[in-house]
Protein backbone atom coordinates (compact mmCIF):
# COMPACT_ATOMS: atom_id res chain seq x y z
CA UNK A 1 0.00 0.00 0.00
CA UNK A 2 1.20 3.43 -0.98
CA UNK A 3 2.51 6.06 1.19
CA UNK A 4 -0.38 7.99 -0.49
CA UNK A 5 -2.96 5.46 0.11
CA UNK A 6 -2.76 5.12 3.77
CA UNK A 7 -3.00 8.87 4.52
CA UNK A 8 -6.13 9.26 2.57
CA UNK A 9 -7.36 6.61 4.76
CA UNK A 10 -6.17 8.43 7.91
CA UNK A 11 -8.03 11.39 6.42
CA UNK A 12 -11.20 9.55 6.04
CA UNK A 13 -10.43 8.11 9.71
CA UNK A 14 -10.21 11.40 11.43
CA UNK A 15 -13.48 12.71 9.69
CA UNK A 16 -15.39 9.59 10.52
CA UNK A 17 -14.04 9.71 14.02
CA UNK A 18 -15.32 13.39 14.38
CA UNK A 19 -18.88 12.27 13.51
CA UNK A 20 -18.68 9.41 16.26
CA UNK A 21 -17.53 12.26 18.76
CA UNK A 22 -20.68 14.40 17.93
CA UNK A 23 -23.34 11.48 17.55
CA UNK A 24 -21.83 9.70 21.24
CA UNK A 25 -22.01 13.45 22.57
CA UNK A 26 -25.60 13.92 21.01
CA UNK A 27 -26.44 10.59 22.48
CA UNK A 28 -25.05 11.44 26.17
CA UNK A 29 -27.01 14.99 25.82
CA UNK A 30 -30.45 12.48 25.49
CA UNK A 31 -29.23 10.23 28.46
CA UNK A 32 -28.74 13.47 30.44
CA UNK A 33 -32.44 14.62 29.38
CA UNK A 34 -33.67 11.25 30.04
CA UNK A 35 -32.36 12.05 34.06
CA UNK A 36 -34.55 15.14 33.87
CA UNK A 37 -37.66 13.43 32.73
CA UNK A 38 -36.52 10.65 35.42
CA UNK A 39 -36.52 13.40 38.34
CA UNK A 40 -39.47 15.64 37.02
CA UNK A 41 -41.97 12.70 36.83
CA UNK A 42 -41.51 11.75 40.40
CA UNK A 43 -44.15 11.90 43.40
CA UNK A 44 -43.82 12.89 46.11
CA UNK A 45 -40.85 10.81 48.76
CA UNK A 46 -40.51 8.66 45.61
CA UNK A 47 -36.73 8.03 43.97
CA UNK A 48 -35.28 8.28 40.94
CA UNK A 49 -35.06 5.24 39.00
CA UNK A 50 -31.79 5.99 36.73
CA UNK A 51 -30.30 2.31 36.20
CA UNK A 52 -32.22 0.57 33.63
CA UNK A 53 -31.16 -3.16 33.34
CA UNK A 54 -34.00 -4.18 30.64
CA UNK A 55 -33.96 -1.33 28.55
CA UNK A 56 -29.60 -1.79 28.78
CA UNK A 57 -30.46 -4.94 27.71
CA UNK A 58 -32.71 -4.46 24.52
CA UNK A 59 -30.11 -1.29 23.33
CA UNK A 60 -26.94 -3.92 23.44
CA UNK A 61 -29.75 -6.69 21.54
CA UNK A 62 -30.64 -4.07 19.39
CA UNK A 63 -26.81 -3.30 18.45
CA UNK A 64 -26.24 -7.17 18.07
CA UNK A 65 -29.20 -7.53 15.67
CA UNK A 66 -28.38 -4.62 13.56
CA UNK A 67 -24.53 -5.25 13.44
CA UNK A 68 -22.99 -5.83 10.22
CA UNK A 69 -19.89 -6.48 10.79
CA UNK A 70 -16.88 -6.33 10.12
CA UNK A 71 -16.63 -6.63 14.34
CA UNK A 72 -18.03 -9.11 15.45
CA UNK A 73 -21.50 -8.83 17.52
CA UNK A 74 -19.81 -9.28 21.12
CA UNK A 75 -17.40 -6.73 20.10
CA UNK A 76 -19.78 -4.17 18.80
CA UNK A 77 -21.97 -4.97 22.13
CA UNK A 78 -18.99 -4.01 24.46
CA UNK A 79 -17.88 -0.93 22.50
CA UNK A 80 -21.78 0.52 22.94
CA UNK A 81 -22.08 -1.27 26.98
CA UNK A 82 -19.07 1.12 27.74
CA UNK A 83 -21.07 4.30 25.74
CA UNK A 84 -24.07 3.64 28.02
CA UNK A 85 -22.08 3.07 31.27
CA UNK A 86 -20.67 6.64 30.60
CA UNK A 87 -23.79 8.07 29.50
CA UNK A 88 -25.83 6.66 32.87
CA UNK A 89 -23.26 8.13 35.04
CA UNK A 90 -24.07 11.73 33.69
CA UNK A 91 -27.56 10.84 35.15
CA UNK A 92 -26.39 8.99 38.13
CA UNK A 93 -23.00 7.67 39.31
CA UNK A 94 -23.67 4.24 40.14
CA UNK A 95 -22.21 2.35 43.34
CA UNK A 96 -21.58 -0.99 42.85
CA UNK A 97 -20.52 -3.34 45.46
CA UNK A 98 -18.17 -6.84 44.42
CA UNK A 99 -16.32 -9.05 46.24
CA UNK A 100 -12.73 -7.73 46.58
CA UNK A 101 -9.81 -7.37 46.80
CA UNK A 102 -9.39 -5.32 43.19
CA UNK A 103 -8.49 -7.56 40.71
CA UNK A 104 -11.22 -10.44 41.87
CA UNK A 105 -13.49 -12.27 38.65
CA UNK A 106 -16.38 -10.82 40.87
CA UNK A 107 -14.45 -7.20 40.02
CA UNK A 108 -13.95 -8.17 36.78
CA UNK A 109 -17.91 -9.35 36.42
CA UNK A 110 -19.21 -6.01 37.74
CA UNK A 111 -17.35 -4.25 35.06
CA UNK A 112 -18.70 -6.30 32.04
CA UNK A 113 -21.89 -5.87 33.30
CA UNK A 114 -21.92 -2.37 34.09
CA UNK A 115 -19.47 -0.76 31.96
CA UNK A 116 -16.50 0.98 33.45
CA UNK A 117 -17.75 4.30 34.17
CA UNK A 118 -19.58 2.39 37.43
CA UNK A 119 -18.18 3.23 40.90
CA UNK A 120 -17.27 -0.55 41.83
CA UNK A 121 -16.89 -0.69 45.90
CA UNK A 122 -14.33 -3.80 47.34
CA UNK A 123 -16.10 -5.88 49.78
CA UNK A 124 -14.87 -8.83 52.11
CA UNK A 125 -17.33 -11.56 52.02
CA UNK A 126 -20.26 -12.75 50.26
CA UNK A 127 -22.55 -11.62 53.11
CA UNK A 128 -21.32 -7.93 52.98
CA UNK A 129 -22.46 -7.12 49.54
CA UNK A 130 -26.32 -8.16 50.96
CA UNK A 131 -25.97 -6.23 53.72
CA UNK A 132 -24.75 -3.23 51.78
CA UNK A 133 -27.41 -3.59 49.46
CA UNK A 134 -30.27 -4.12 51.75
CA UNK A 135 -28.96 -1.19 53.89
CA UNK A 136 -29.61 0.91 50.50
CA UNK A 137 -25.01 2.14 50.79
CA UNK A 138 -25.04 0.87 47.53
CA UNK A 139 -26.98 0.44 44.38
CA UNK A 140 -26.33 -2.82 43.43
CA UNK A 141 -24.47 -5.71 44.37
CA UNK A 142 -22.20 -8.69 41.82
CA UNK A 143 -22.05 -11.85 43.82
CA UNK A 144 -20.38 -15.43 42.36
CA UNK A 145 -23.68 -17.75 42.12
CA UNK A 146 -22.63 -20.80 40.45
CA UNK A 147 -19.55 -21.89 38.30
CA UNK A 148 -19.61 -24.40 35.58
CA UNK A 149 -16.75 -27.29 36.80
CA UNK A 150 -17.37 -26.48 40.35
CA UNK A 151 -20.67 -25.86 40.79
CA UNK A 152 -23.14 -23.71 43.32
CA UNK A 153 -21.47 -21.16 45.16
CA UNK A 154 -23.50 -21.91 48.52
CA UNK A 155 -22.30 -18.59 50.30
CA UNK A 156 -24.44 -17.03 47.89
CA UNK A 157 -27.52 -18.92 47.96
CA UNK A 158 -27.85 -18.95 51.89
CA UNK A 159 -27.86 -15.06 51.86
CA UNK A 160 -30.54 -15.53 49.87
CA UNK A 161 -32.54 -17.02 52.82
CA UNK A 162 -31.38 -14.25 55.23
CA UNK A 163 -32.04 -11.16 53.07
CA UNK A 164 -34.95 -9.62 51.32
CA UNK A 165 -32.95 -8.66 48.11
CA UNK A 166 -34.18 -8.58 44.35
CA UNK A 167 -32.38 -10.06 41.85
CA UNK A 168 -31.85 -7.68 38.86
CA UNK A 169 -29.37 -8.86 36.62
CA UNK A 170 -27.04 -11.99 35.40
CA UNK A 171 -23.36 -11.85 34.24
CA UNK A 172 -21.62 -15.23 32.95
CA UNK A 173 -17.80 -14.51 32.93
CA UNK A 174 -15.17 -17.04 31.36
CA UNK A 175 -13.06 -17.76 33.80
CA UNK A 176 -9.60 -18.03 32.51
CA UNK A 177 -6.74 -18.90 35.41
CA UNK A 178 -2.68 -18.37 34.97
CA UNK A 179 -0.08 -19.30 37.48
CA UNK A 180 1.43 -15.97 37.67
CA UNK A 181 5.28 -15.54 39.27
CA UNK A 182 6.70 -12.06 41.06
CA UNK A 183 10.16 -10.51 39.40
CA UNK A 184 11.84 -12.44 42.36
CA UNK A 185 10.19 -15.85 41.99
CA UNK A 186 12.39 -18.66 41.43
CA UNK A 187 10.53 -20.32 38.74
CA UNK A 188 12.27 -23.94 39.26
CA UNK A 189 11.64 -23.50 42.95
CA UNK A 190 7.79 -23.43 43.46
CA UNK A 191 6.88 -24.92 46.49
CA UNK A 192 3.68 -23.03 47.46
CA UNK A 193 0.69 -22.01 45.10
CA UNK A 194 -1.83 -20.16 46.14
CA UNK A 195 -5.18 -19.53 45.38
CA UNK A 196 -9.04 -19.54 46.46
CA UNK A 197 -9.84 -22.96 46.97
CA UNK A 198 -12.56 -22.91 44.05
CA UNK A 199 -9.38 -22.15 41.88
CA UNK A 200 -7.33 -24.39 43.07
CA UNK A 201 -9.97 -27.29 42.45
CA UNK A 202 -10.44 -25.69 39.03
CA UNK A 203 -6.90 -26.07 37.83
CA UNK A 204 -6.58 -29.60 40.12
CA UNK A 205 -5.50 -31.90 37.17
CA UNK A 206 -3.37 -29.27 35.76
CA UNK A 207 -1.40 -28.94 39.17
CA UNK A 208 -1.31 -32.59 39.55
CA UNK A 209 0.09 -33.25 36.07
CA UNK A 210 2.97 -29.99 36.91
CA UNK A 211 2.96 -29.26 40.33
CA UNK A 212 2.26 -32.48 42.49
CA UNK A 213 4.16 -31.86 45.42
CA UNK A 214 4.02 -27.98 45.50
CA UNK A 215 1.54 -26.87 48.54
CA UNK A 216 -1.86 -25.44 47.59
CA UNK A 217 -2.43 -23.01 49.89
CA UNK A 218 -6.43 -21.75 50.06
CA UNK A 219 -7.07 -17.69 50.83
CA UNK A 220 -9.72 -15.88 50.59
CA UNK A 221 -9.38 -15.00 47.38
CA UNK A 222 -7.46 -15.17 44.06
CA UNK A 223 -6.19 -11.06 44.23
CA UNK A 224 -5.19 -12.13 48.06
CA UNK A 225 -3.21 -14.72 46.76
CA UNK A 226 -2.06 -12.69 43.66
CA UNK A 227 -0.80 -9.80 46.34
CA UNK A 228 1.29 -12.90 48.73
CA UNK A 229 3.55 -13.39 46.25
CA UNK A 230 5.24 -10.63 45.57
CA UNK A 231 7.07 -10.73 48.90
CA UNK A 232 7.97 -14.93 48.52
CA UNK A 233 10.41 -16.20 45.90
CA UNK A 234 9.62 -19.56 46.04
CA UNK A 235 5.31 -19.06 45.49
CA UNK A 236 3.27 -18.76 42.32
CA UNK A 237 -0.69 -17.61 42.57
CA UNK A 238 -3.55 -18.85 40.33
CA UNK A 239 -5.64 -16.28 39.30
CA UNK A 240 -6.88 -14.09 36.39
CA UNK A 241 -5.79 -11.79 34.05
CA UNK A 242 -6.86 -8.65 36.09
CA UNK A 243 -4.65 -9.65 38.97
CA UNK A 244 -2.22 -9.69 37.25
CA UNK A 245 -1.96 -6.48 35.46
CA UNK A 246 -3.05 -4.98 39.32
CA UNK A 247 -0.40 -6.78 41.40
CA UNK A 248 2.20 -6.70 38.68
CA UNK A 249 3.00 -10.45 38.14
CA UNK A 250 3.80 -12.38 35.28
CA UNK A 251 2.01 -15.13 33.56
CA UNK A 252 3.81 -18.36 33.74
CA UNK A 253 1.62 -20.54 32.29
CA UNK A 254 -1.61 -19.82 30.51
CA UNK A 255 -5.31 -20.60 30.64
CA UNK A 256 -4.37 -23.60 33.20
CA UNK A 257 -8.15 -24.64 33.99
CA UNK A 258 -8.71 -28.19 33.60
CA UNK A 259 -11.79 -27.27 31.41
CA UNK A 260 -11.34 -24.77 28.79
CA UNK A 261 -15.46 -23.63 29.01
CA UNK A 262 -14.85 -22.81 32.66
CA UNK A 263 -17.17 -19.71 33.44
CA UNK A 264 -18.82 -18.32 36.51
CA UNK A 265 -22.35 -16.57 36.34
CA UNK A 266 -22.73 -13.61 38.70
CA UNK A 267 -26.14 -12.51 40.17
CA UNK A 268 -26.70 -8.82 40.53
CA UNK A 269 -28.76 -7.72 43.32
CA UNK A 270 -30.22 -4.49 44.10
CA UNK A 271 -33.51 -3.70 46.01
CA UNK A 272 -35.85 -2.83 43.14
CA UNK A 273 -38.05 -5.67 40.68
CA UNK A 274 -37.61 -5.21 36.99
CA UNK A 275 -39.82 -4.83 34.17
CA UNK A 276 -39.82 -7.40 31.62
CA UNK A 277 -37.08 -7.15 29.04
CA UNK A 278 -38.85 -9.91 26.48
CA UNK A 279 -35.77 -12.26 27.14
CA UNK A 280 -36.03 -12.95 31.19
CA UNK A 281 -35.65 -15.46 33.26
CA UNK A 282 -37.12 -15.75 37.22
CA UNK A 283 -35.19 -16.79 40.09
CA UNK A 284 -37.23 -18.48 42.93
CA UNK A 285 -36.34 -20.31 46.59
CA UNK A 286 -39.26 -22.60 47.24
CA UNK A 287 -39.70 -25.15 50.42
CA UNK A 288 -42.23 -28.43 50.21
CA UNK A 289 -43.20 -30.58 53.21
CA UNK A 290 -40.79 -33.63 53.50
CA UNK A 291 -43.12 -36.15 51.66
CA UNK A 292 -42.28 -38.42 48.59
CA UNK A 293 -42.96 -37.50 45.14
CA UNK A 294 -42.72 -33.83 46.47
CA UNK A 295 -40.23 -32.29 44.01
CA UNK A 296 -42.15 -34.08 41.47
CA UNK A 297 -45.54 -32.44 42.16
CA UNK A 298 -43.70 -29.30 41.87
CA UNK A 299 -42.39 -29.34 38.94
CA UNK A 300 -45.72 -30.30 37.27
CA UNK A 301 -46.89 -26.64 36.39
CA UNK A 302 -43.62 -25.88 34.85
CA UNK A 303 -44.14 -28.86 32.48
CA UNK A 304 -47.74 -28.07 31.89
CA UNK A 305 -47.45 -24.29 31.12
CA UNK A 306 -44.25 -25.21 28.97
CA UNK A 307 -42.22 -23.04 31.05
CA UNK A 308 -38.10 -24.07 30.89
CA UNK A 309 -36.10 -24.76 34.05
CA UNK A 310 -32.54 -23.42 33.58
CA UNK A 311 -31.36 -24.58 36.76
CA UNK A 312 -32.48 -26.59 40.18
CA UNK A 313 -30.33 -26.35 43.48
CA UNK A 314 -30.74 -27.78 46.64
CA UNK A 315 -29.69 -26.43 50.07
CA UNK A 316 -30.57 -27.22 53.50
CA UNK A 317 -33.73 -24.68 54.91
CA UNK A 318 -31.61 -23.84 57.97
CA UNK A 319 -35.42 -24.42 59.83
CA UNK A 320 -34.87 -27.65 61.02
CA UNK A 321 -32.86 -31.16 60.63
CA UNK A 322 -33.17 -32.19 57.61
CA UNK A 323 -35.63 -29.73 55.99
CA UNK A 324 -34.38 -28.78 52.30
CA UNK A 325 -35.46 -25.63 49.90
CA UNK A 326 -34.77 -25.59 46.17
CA UNK A 327 -33.64 -22.61 44.26
CA UNK A 328 -35.08 -22.78 41.11
CA UNK A 329 -34.25 -20.56 37.90
CA UNK A 330 -36.89 -20.61 34.69
CA UNK A 331 -37.13 -18.68 31.71
CA UNK A 332 -39.73 -16.15 31.62
CA UNK A 333 -40.74 -12.65 33.63
CA UNK A 334 -43.00 -13.46 37.01
CA UNK A 335 -45.46 -10.71 34.84
CA UNK A 336 -46.12 -12.88 32.10
CA UNK A 337 -49.45 -14.62 32.66
CA UNK A 338 -47.94 -18.53 31.95
CA UNK A 339 -45.33 -17.62 34.74
CA UNK A 340 -47.98 -16.32 36.87
CA UNK A 341 -49.98 -19.13 36.56
CA UNK A 342 -47.03 -21.57 37.82
CA UNK A 343 -46.32 -19.54 40.46
CA UNK A 344 -49.78 -19.36 41.74
CA UNK A 345 -49.95 -23.65 41.10
CA UNK A 346 -46.94 -23.59 43.50
CA UNK A 347 -47.85 -21.52 46.00
CA UNK A 348 -51.29 -23.55 46.51
CA UNK A 349 -48.42 -27.20 46.97
CA UNK A 350 -45.75 -25.50 48.83
CA UNK A 351 -45.14 -24.73 52.06
CA UNK A 352 -43.29 -21.20 50.80
CA UNK A 353 -42.70 -19.71 48.09
CA UNK A 354 -39.81 -16.43 47.42
CA UNK A 355 -39.55 -14.70 44.24
CA UNK A 356 -36.29 -13.44 44.28
CA UNK A 357 -36.47 -11.64 40.89
CA UNK A 358 -37.20 -11.69 37.35
CA UNK A 359 -34.41 -9.93 35.38
CA UNK A 360 -32.86 -9.77 31.47
CA UNK A 361 -30.48 -12.97 30.49
CA UNK A 362 -27.11 -11.84 30.30
CA UNK A 363 -26.90 -10.30 26.97
CA UNK A 364 -22.79 -10.25 26.83
C1 LIG B 1 -31.04 6.68 29.04
C2 LIG B 1 -31.60 5.93 30.00
O1 LIG B 1 -31.00 5.70 31.25
C3 LIG B 1 -29.94 4.76 31.45
C4 LIG B 1 -29.00 4.80 30.32
C5 LIG B 1 -29.26 4.06 29.18
C6 LIG B 1 -28.56 4.34 27.88
O2 LIG B 1 -27.56 5.03 27.88
O3 LIG B 1 -29.06 3.90 26.82
C7 LIG B 1 -30.22 3.02 29.25
C8 LIG B 1 -30.89 2.74 30.40
C9 LIG B 1 -30.58 3.41 31.68
O4 LIG B 1 -29.74 2.58 32.44
C10 LIG B 1 -32.94 5.30 29.81
O5 LIG B 1 -33.58 4.91 30.80
O6 LIG B 1 -33.38 5.20 28.65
Amino acid sequence: MSEQELQALRVRIDSLDHKILELISERARCAQEVGRVKMAELAEGETAVFYRPEREAQVLKRIMDLNQGPLDNEEMARLFREIMSACLALEQPLKVAYLGPEGTFSHAAALKHFGQSVHARSMAAIDEIFREVAAGAVSYGVVPVENSTEGAINHTLDSFLEHDIVICGEVELRIHHHLLVGDNTKTEHITRIYSHAQSLAQCRKWLDAYYPNAERVAVASNAEAAKRVKGEWSSAAIAGDMAASLYGLTIHAEKIEDRPDNSTRFLIIGSRPVPASGDDKTSIIVSVSNKPGALHELLIPFHDNGVDLTRIETRPSRSGKWSYVFFIDFMGHQDDPLVKDVLEKIVSQSTGVKVLGSYPKAVL
